[in-house]
Order: C-alpha cells, then sequence, then structure tokens
C-alpha cells in the first residue's frame, strides 16, 4: 500500500538522521544535525545518494518526532536534505525548529516549490530538472557540481540568475574528482568571485 503523505508537513518520509560537522559549502566545519528526506525524482547519474530516491522505503515520521531528536545535541543547526527535501512542505517542520533557537539549513536541487522559513539555502542547480526561477534570489548559496568541462558555462548561467550577495561554490563530482579539481583551481584562480567547495567528510570519513 502507497504511504499517504499529509500536504501540512506534519509527517515526513525519514531517510536517516545524523549529528556531524558539515562537510560542504559555506558552512564547512560547523557541527550539524542532518535530517534525510526520502523522494527524489531529479535523477542525478551521479548521486551519492541513490538510496533516498524512493519515498515508500522511508518511514513517514512525525515532524515533532524529528524535532525533538534534533533538539537533544549541542550543536544547534539542522542540515534539512535528501532526496529532494522541497518535494514537501517544509513550513511545520522548520517553524517548530526556530521556536526552540535551532538554525535552519537546506541542501536543495530547487527543483520543487521553495517552502520553510531559512536560515540558509544552499541551492545545487542540476542539468537533469532544472530549478524552479523563483528559487534563484533567495539562495545564500550557489553550489554547482562539475562533472565536466562544459559545467563552468552552465555554472555561469546560475551565477547570473542569484543575489548578488549569493557565495559562488564549485564543488567536483566525487567519482570523477581527481581530473576535475585541477580545473576548479585553475578557474576559481582566473574567476575569484568562485570558490571552491570539498566533500570533507567523505575526506574525514563521517557520515
Ligand atoms: C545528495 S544531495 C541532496 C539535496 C538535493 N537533492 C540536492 O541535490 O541539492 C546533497 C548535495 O550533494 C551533492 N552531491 C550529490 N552527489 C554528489 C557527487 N557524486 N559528487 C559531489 N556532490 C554531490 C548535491 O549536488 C547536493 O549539493
Ligand atoms: N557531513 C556531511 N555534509 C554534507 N553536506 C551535504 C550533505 C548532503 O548529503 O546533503 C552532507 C552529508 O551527507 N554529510
Ligand atoms: S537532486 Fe540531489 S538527491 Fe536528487 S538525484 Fe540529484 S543529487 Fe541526488
Ligand atoms: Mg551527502
Amino acid at each position: 500500500m502507497k504511504q499517504e503523505i499529509p500536504e501540512d508537513g506534519t509527517l515526513l518520509p525519514l531517510m536517516e538522521e545524523f549529528y556531524t560537522i558539515q562537510g560542504e559549502g559555506f558552512n564547512t566545519g560547523k557541527a550539524a544535525y542532518f535530517i534525510r528526506l526520502g523522494g527524489c525524482d531529479v535523477g542525478c547519474h551521479w548521486c551519492d545518494v541513490k538510496e533516498s530516491w524512493d519515498a515508500e522505503m522511508h518511514p513517514l515520521t512525525p515532524s515533532d518526532v524529528i524535532v525533538e531528536n534534533a533538539d537533544k545535541f549541542p550543536g544547534r543547526a539542522v542540515v534539512i536534505t535528501g532526496g529532494e527535501p522541497l518535494i514537501y512542505n517544509l513550513d511545520y517542520l522548520t517553524n517548530k525548529l526556530k521556536e526552540r533557537g535551532i538554525l535552519t539549513f537546506i541542501e536543495t536541487s530547487g527543483a520543487y516549490p521553495l517552502s520553510g522559513n531559512w536560515d540558509w539555502i544552499c541551492l545545487s542547480p542540476k542539468k537533469f530538472k532544472a530549478p524552479r526561477p523563483d528559487i534563484t534570489p533567495f539562495a545564500h548559496e550557489l553550489k554547482v557540481i562539475v562533472f565536466n568541462k562544459s559545467d563552468f558555462k552552465w555554472a555561469e548561467e546560475y551565477a547570473a540568475m542569484v543575489s548578488p550577495t549569493c557565495k559562488l561554490y564549485l564543488q567536483p563530482e566525487w567519482s570523477k574528482s581527481k581530473e576535475i579539481t585541477p580545473l576548479i583551481i585553475e578557474y576559481v584562480m582566473a574567476n575569484p568571485k568562485w570558490e571552491i567547495s570539498l566533500q570533507t567528510h567523505k575526506f574525514l570519513n563521517i557520515p
């Protein structure tokens, strides 16, 4: 039987939750509680969490329970990721987190309508299912995954759409990083509005 997911965001398909260090982007190095929601139809062939894609595989969990769990840790930031978290209405979850003084960060492809009350929005656009144009002005951070050379030009198209204060990151696709990282280094030195983001948790062997 298919799970009925209520539209009010009080129940969400939870794949996993873990307390770790944010490994990527602007908040790299900061302790954070990760909430990974199941469900994604963007279809990145290099996605490093394909187990998240089928929402049916992940139990519907009360958002109140997720908030209770997050509140047990000394780190006062959560990263809501997935899967694609914006498939769901995140207003309820983020408002409850903020009531407890917890900072709310999201990792999103932007392919679904923006919901939720956010302290930090990391937009990581994908060629496979483009972000909705209405999310770009709200991104605090644009993090483009570089898989091949043509992705630099594509990254600039998104840089032109975000706000002038949005931080710009180029992150090597993990399996191609040996070949791509030197190109990113060269690109950032020539175009210093960009910075490099590495998946540092993979080097540190932490979740
Ligand atoms: C797994 S995704 C989940 C959140 C959302 N679906 C998204 O793509 O932003 C979390 C972050 O990991 C990045 N990512 C996924 N697979 C990757 C890979 N193989 N190499 C580098 N970054 C990757 C995504 O671009 C995104 O910034
Ligand atoms: N440590 C750590 N940092 C991360 N930053 C983004 C992640 C994600 O999968 O969304 C991630 C993750 O899975 N682990
Ligand atoms: S959008 Fe995110 S979760 Fe979905 S396939 Fe791409 S990287 Fe994976
Ligand atoms: Mg990850």
